[in-house]
């Protein structure tokens, strides 16, 4: 049986489907602010008490309130006394993550807790290291990341995910706020791992997606999953992350869900890719951030200034940048040379 927790004062930054998803979540527990940058969009969504534009169907508990008005979401989390410290959530995509954190700098601002998955573009970087360019070390801050489609979450289907942290105090207190009902939260001190196994779990969707498009069958699928695995490992050790991590929610859990859920909007562009549609169009049809795209890119070029060997996110990015085709990325994998498999 669960015990009462105290409530803690939790805003949540983005009002994309994640956000939208995770604020349902803590608001059953917790007194939580939902802030987006669209007045119009939010004050729809708060008439319907219902995120129509991002996560349609998943009506809002009363007490979640919603917001555009930054300096309302900022003074409902008013850094206060330590045993009830409040909690920021940045719920933008990667691209969104460095123009969010500079509305944030130099205004006082309690731990923050950012969800998005991906290397910055132009500049490689993970989040955290974005987080501390512009903020400064002196902020702890922790990833949350892991399978979790948002609108399982938003539903109170059972999920597990980890927080990663070089604070063990803010992962404590992580845990402390968002554990509970049937949402389990594990703990980490691997933050680069954790944050790798996300960003590239979705350019190796991007790929099952493709594969399964063309129609290559279930034994591709597993092979794909597999050596994306070790792809992500590989990057993942260059950096500096922890082998074991790749193992865990943020790597193997969230590779597997991204891969073969049909709810992945990255595996959604790979399916869309073996039909042949044009990336831009993609884009557009979605309506949401699917980035694997961007990561694609961004991973690409890391790769390669590294010398890491990443054949799939090098054929994914052949197909979404230099005009490949999806069979032919297939093609060109299955002629690679053959070799030993841990290597
Ligand atoms: N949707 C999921 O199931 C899910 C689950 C786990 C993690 N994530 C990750 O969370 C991040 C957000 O995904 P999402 O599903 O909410 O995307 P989404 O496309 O549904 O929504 C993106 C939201 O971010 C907002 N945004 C973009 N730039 C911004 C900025 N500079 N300032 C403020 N808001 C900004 C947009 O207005 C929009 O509301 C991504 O990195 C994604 O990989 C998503
Ligand atoms: O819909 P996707 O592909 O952005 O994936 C969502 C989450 O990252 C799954 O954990």
């Amino acid at each position: 049986m669960q015990q009462n927790k105290p409530t803690t004062k939790i805003t949540v930054l983005g009002a994309g489907a994640w956000g939208t998803a995770v604020a349902i979540a803590l608001a059953a527990r917790h007194d939580v602010l939902l802030w987006g940058r669209n007045p119009q969009q939010m004050a729809d969504t708060d008439a319907a008490r219902d995120n129509l534009a991002y996560l349609p169907g998943h009506p809002l508990p009363s007490a979640l309130r919603v917001s555009a008005d930054f300096e309302a979401a900022l003074a409902h989390v008013a850094p206060g006394a330590a045993q009830d410290a409040p909690l920021l959530i940045l719920a933008c995509p990667v691209a969104g993550l460095r123009p969010l954190l500079e509305q944030l700098r130099g205004r006082p601002i309690p731990n923050v807790v950012w969800l998005c998955k991906g290397f910055e573009a132009g500049t490689g970087l993970l989040p955290h290291q974005v987080v501390a360019q512009v903020l400064g070390d002196s902020v702890p801050g922790a990833a949350l990341s892991g399978p979790s489609f948002a609108q399982e979450v938003a539903r109170g289907l059972p999920c597990a995910l980890t927080v990663a942290s070089s604070s063990a105090e803010l992962r404590e207190r992580v845990v402390a706020a968002a554990h509970g009902d049937n949402l389990r939260v594990y703990s980490h001190d691997d933050l680069i791992g954790v944050e790798v196994g996300g960003a590239v779990k979705n350019v190796m969707a991007i790929a099952t997606g493709a594969a399964d498009g063309l129609g290559l069958g279930l034994n591709a699928r597993a092979a794909l999953i597999t050596r994306g695995l070790a792809e992500i490992t590989r990057l993942g050790l260059a950096l500096g992350a922890q082998p074991g991590t790749f193992m865990g929610l943020s790597g193997m859990g969230d590779l597997i869900l991204t891969c073969t859920g049909d709810l992945s909007r990255n595996r959604r562009v790979g399916l869309a890719l073996a039909e042949g549609k044009a990336l831009d169009t993609i884009v557009a049809e979605l309506g949401h951030v699917a980035e694997g795209v961007p990561c694609a890119k961004a991973v690409r070029e890391l790769a390669r200034r590294m010398e890491v060997d990443m054949p799939i996110t090098e054929a994914v990015a052949s197909v979404l940048f230099d005009g490949v085709d999806a069979a032919q990325m297939a093609a060109q994998l299955l002629a690679r040379d053959p070799r030993v498999e841990l290597a």
